[in-house]
């Protein structure tokens, strides 16, 4: 047998220790320093080392068992049944060939797949004599575990005393403890309050939780359990784990609610598939599936190693949360001059796209999080959602690491920041007139797909004309000149390049300095082509429709919903300005919070000018259907959501159809909601009109809906034969943050307002 190189040796020793290491830290501390796909990455990364040097994989490799025996501050209790860990399998091939031997195996094509979602918590369990509970551990090593009773019977789903008949003598049951992301925010907040150490995201909260010395710690924290397995029994016998469930289920036990049992690989696949794009729609984190024999009697044909069964498999999604620096804690300012401070970390590919901002809301949300510049902290990207920054990791805060303070002035122009309304926690850059941050965001709001859908006006048009390097005065000091712009005006523009994400200026590779250019002309000085076109697009967009105009005003908490009906119903922006605020109020889909700030809006002479200019250029500010007869409404009071993609219609196209037949469409879906029109990929608005019992329409039924009107909808639709009660008043969409100018990008930027294709790029 050929010698392990030293060097090979030397390797696996020191990534044996890297991973104790980090076990320590993560099982008992419940402080790890990296994250799991990091660690999972070391794991791997031994298990092939020992693949290529077997010699390397004695009883005592980390590979070989499960997690470690620690000396804790528990007492140590034996499990009546060893408690494993999971083998894992990493892309189909590797489920694929687990699927074959377990066939191969069990000598029978007669055996089925269990699917159970991979709760993202840690592992108790729980003992029950004559249906008593009489002891909690932990998985420790898997023969010994620490004594958690007394903190576990804190615990509200867990049952004290096995109800219903036929209760066993003897049950180990195991399952997972988990904290919710709902709560994990909030607890981390208390402990920085208290000046404890916040945890590094919530499964490290529910194993800090659980075992803490004193149990009435516990009680206050929110955990919860899911039950996905059984250990040592007496007095019952089970054929199948999927029974063995429902009667754990009637004992009073939280099983799981999503679990399937299945006969081919093919319909593993599908499940999984499937809970990979609606991972966010189950009550808990999961990391991934977990795959198991269900019949109990061919499991114990297969058996287990010293480290995982045979007939079980853990599939692993790709993780959300991976662990980065932060590097700095910057404000941007928003369109209606919000100033939000939003994390800048070290790049990390997370998810699949690579991350450089998280946002961070407010001051007193960079507060409860605990994170100071320069901690390593654990960033979160979970689907579409923005990311987050979950929390530091604290014993990795280095020397020099500081707390941010929330500046006092606008960093783009200078004015001291103040709340505008008492008890605000937003700061916001009164100077809304001619901050260059507040007005090229509206520029770039205006300019897009909501509202004027300027084609070649992006980003850097925006920030070009608003606030160039040379010449000294910038073409637009307002919105008011937007429609007047020549090109002579444009060809002396020399700015810095900015990114829209961030509103910092992009790095010139070659240098790395800050990118400048001339924007719209050549190196020639002539027009670029885009300039030109640009141009040509801003005096096509005079005319878009009277609700699209509105929209692009930027008044605040006025989305494109409420400017379509006030469009609809006033068809003239004089008409708007002249309604009194009880007329604005009293118009279905607009309400007090916005007719207020509507009156607002016009109260500022510099709008009131915006307006008087744009008329003057022939920008539409009437709807020239106004005072003509109204074609039918036959969706007249009903409020409708769209979710998901449809196969003939845009989301705005479908939108439009909907409005310009009377109905109301809004975002959330509520008991007053009429019907949810869902495409492909849906996500939680379906499964919240299955809940609500509101009709559900697929694509054919929304035109259904479109062409016969609601009642042939109805017939048509999924959910319940009668619609709600409220439903057909068309009453209001529950109270949200309405303002689209607040929500979106880490920098506060709306999603909507990103993602422009083409713009003017520029050269040099
Ligand atoms: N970041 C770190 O430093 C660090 C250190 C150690 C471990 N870890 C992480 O902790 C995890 C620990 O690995 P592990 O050995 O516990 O293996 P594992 O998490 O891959 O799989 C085994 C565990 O899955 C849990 N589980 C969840 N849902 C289940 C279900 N439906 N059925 C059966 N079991 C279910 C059980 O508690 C079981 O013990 C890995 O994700 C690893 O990345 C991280
Ligand atoms: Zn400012």
């Amino acid at each position: 047998m050929p010698e392990v190189p030293t060097e090979a040796r030397e390797r696996h020793a020191l990534l044996a220790e890297q991973i104790e290491e980090h076990r320590f830290r993560y099982y008992v501390k419940d402080q790890p320093v990296v994250s799991d796909g990091e660690f999972d990455r070391l794991l791997r990364s031994l298990e092939e080392l020992e693949e290529t040097h077997p010699e390397l994989r004695t009883p005592d490799s980390p590979t070989q068992k499960v997690a470690g025996q620690y000396e804790t501050e528990f007492t140590a209790v034996l499990h009546r049944e060893r408690m494993l860990s999971l083998d894992n399998a990493f892309d189909d091939e590797e489920l694929a060939a687990w699927a074959e031997r377990v066939a191969k195996d069990v000598g029978t094509p007669d055996h089925h797949f269990l699917c159970e979602l991979k709760v993202d918590g840690l592992a108790v369990n729980l003992t029950y004599e004559h249906g008593l509970l009489t002891r909690a551990a932990t998985r420790g090593d898997g023969r010994t575990g620490e004594d958690i009773t007394p903190n576990v019977r804190t615990i509200a789903e867990i049952p004290h005393r096995l109800r219903g008949e036929r209760v066993p003598d003897l049950v180990e049951i195991r399952g997972e403890v988990y904290f919710p992301m709902e709560a994990f925010q909030e607890l981390n907040a208390r402990l920085v309050e208290a000046g404890d150490k916040p945890f590094a995201n919530p499964r490290n909260a529910a194993a800090g939780s659980l075992r803490q010395k004193d149990p009435k710690v516990t009680a206050t924290r929110p955990l919860h359990m899911v039950v996905h397995g059984i250990g040592a029994r007496e007095g019952f016998d089970i054929d199948c784990l999927s029974h063995a469930y429902e009667l754990l289920r009637a004992w009073g036990l939280p099983t799981a609610q999503h679990n399937k049992v299945v006969g081919s690989v093919q319909e593993v696949r599908e499940f999984i598939a499937h809970f990979g794009e609606n991972r966010h729609s189950v009550e808990h984190e999961i990391d991934g599936v977990v795959v198991k024999l269900d019949e109990i009697p061919l499991q114990g044909r297969l058996g287990s190693t010293s480290r995982a069964p045979r007939w079980a498999i853990a599939w692993k999604y790709a993780p959300e949360e991976v662990n980065t620096k932060l590097v700095n804690i910057r404000v941007g300012v928003g369109r209606t001059g919000r100033v939000t401070p939003y994390a800048q970390v070290e790049p990390v590919t997370v998810a699949g796209s690579e991350v450089e901002f998280a946002t961070l809301h407010n001051q007193e949300v960079v507060k409860a999080k605990g994170v100071w510049i320069g901690d390593t902290v654990v960033l979160r990207k979970a689907g579409d959602v923005i990311p987050e920054i979950l929390g530091p990791v604290v014993d990795l805060r280095p020397e020099d690491a500081y707390e941010f303070v929330m500046p006092e002035r606008c960093p783009e122009c200078g004015t001291p920041l103040r709340a505008m309304k008492e008890g605000d926690i937003d700061l916001r850059c009164p100077n809304a007139r001619s901050c260059p941050a507040q007005l090229r965001e509206r520029l770039f709001y205006l300019a897009g797909r909501k509202c004027l859908d300027i084609e070649n006006f992006g980003y850097v048009a925006a920030a070009a004309l608003t606030k160039p390097l040379e010449p000294d005065t910038p073409p637009l000091t307002d919105e008011g000149d937007l429609f007047d712009l020549t090109i002579e005006r444009l060809l002396p523009i020399k700015a810095y390049v900015l990114d829209q994400d961030s509103g910092l200026p992009k790095r010139d590779p070659k240098t790395g300095e800050d990118k400048k250019a001339m924007v719209f002309a050549t190196k020639e000085g002539e027009p670029k082509r885009n300039a030109e076109k640009m141009l040509e697009n801003i005096a096509k967009a005079k005319d878009r429709p009277l609700a699209r105009i509105i929209t692009g005003l930027s008044v605040r908490h006025v989305g494109p919903v409420a400017a379509e009906a006030l469009a609809r119903e006033f068809r003239s922006i004089d008409r708007i300005e002249e309604a009194t605020e009880e007329e604005l109020a009293a118009v279905e889909g607009v309400g007090p919070v916005i007719a207020a700030s509507l009156k607002e809006w016009f109260a500022d002479e510099w709008h009131r000018e915006i307006l008087r200019k744009w008329r003057a250029a022939g920008v539409r500010t009437e709807d020239e259907r106004a005072g003509e007869d109204e074609g039918p409404r036959p969706l007249e009071g009903l409020t409708v959501v769209v979710t998901g993609t449809l196969e003939r219609y845009t989301r705005d196209g479908a939108k439009e159809a909907l409005q310009s037949r009377g109905a109301k469409v809004t975002g959330s879906v509520s008991k007053k909601t009429a019907f949810v029109v869902v495409g492909e990929n849906p996500g939680s608005k379906h499964d919240k009109a299955l809940q609500l019992k509101v009709p559900v329409l697929d694509e054919a039924g929304f035109t259904v809906l479109l062409e016969q009107g609601p009642d042939a909808a109805r017939a048509v639709a999924t959910g319940p034969e009668e619609p709600p009660a409220a439903a057909a008043e068309g009453a209001d969409a529950p109270e949200s943050a309405t303002d689209p100018a607040e929500k979106g990008t880490p920098t506060g930027r709306t999603g909507e307002e990103m993602g422009k294709e083409t713009e003017i790029t520029p050269q040099e």
